[in-house]
């Protein structure tokens, strides 16, 4: 698998210690368009793997959404989609690029400002991901997290399983992909081994790891240094 750095390397964010982003981070980091996570075209992962997590038009929750085309693609495939996002940059963005009309409205008691499309079944709530809970958002049949979980800081990998537990039907299924190297390098986005998964989000769901490969010269990997990462993809399933 993948090589070590030499010297130092920083982040994709330009940092070079693995602080907690936190909202202002994030949002500062959206108006600079300094966005190398986002990707142009629907997730290859998702497309092939969608069968083994989606019941036919149900609710599926997109954690960290950014502006992610997975959004509208799984819309178009009939499902009812929810995402969290702390940018409104992001947000709007996302509903111009795919010329889809919304509506804003204010949470009447938590801290959220919902984005909803009008004529498509895409939900935004921007707002902290790590407050949010199935009282505000209803519980869901399903989850895609690509760049999410492996983006959250390890030392809330935690709470962030704690969420997701709240969030999830009892028979609700689970799309994850992350990344995984060994370097110096630190994130976001983190390296993701199976046993984090297990620590994390293990407490509440079984994971099957469905795919691994790798991948190389990648301009992440590139600005980072490293010179191949693994894409891990798993399935989980309620305990
Ligand atoms: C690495 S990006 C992944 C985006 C998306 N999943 C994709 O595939 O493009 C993480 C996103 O989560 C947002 N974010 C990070 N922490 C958050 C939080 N606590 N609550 C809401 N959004 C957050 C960031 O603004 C960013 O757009």
């Amino acid at each position: 698998m993948a090589c070590y750095a030499e010297g130092e390397v920083t982040n994709i964010y330009g940092n070079q210690e693995s602080a907690v982003m936190g909202e202002e981070e994030w949002t500062s980091r959206w108006e600079k368009r300094q966005i190398g996570f986002h990707r142009p075209t629907v997730d290859m992962d998702l497309v092939e793997h969608k069968e083994k997590f989606l019941k036919p038009n149900c609710r599926v929750f997109i954690p960290l959404c950014g502006k992610a085309v997975d959004i509208d693609f799984l819309a178009d495939e009939g499902h009812d989609v929810v995402g969290t996002e702390f940018s409104e940059t992001a947000i709007k963005d996302f509903f111009h690029e795919h010329s889809i009309k919304y509506e804003r409205s204010q949470h009447p008691t938590a801290p959220y400002e919902i984005f909803k499309g009008t004529d498509k079944k895409i939900t935004i709530y921007k707002g902290d991901f790590f407050e949010i809970n199935s009282t505000i958002l209803g519980k869901f049949d399903a989850v895609w997290d690509r760049a999410s979980f492996g983006s959250v800081h390890p030392s809330l990998q935690l709470k962030y399983a704690d969420v997701m537990n709240n969030l999830v039907n009892s028979d609700g299924k689970y799309l994850l992909s992350t990344f995984q190297w060994e370097s110096s390098f630190s994130g976001p986005p983190f390296s993701i081994s199976q046993d984090d998964i297990e620590a994390a989000l293990g407490r509440y769901f079984n994971s099957v790891l469905l795919e691994t490969y790798e991948v190389r010269g990648t301009a992440l990997l590139k600005r980072t240094g490293v010179q191949s990462q693994l894409i891990n993809v798993s399935l989980l399933t309620r305990k």
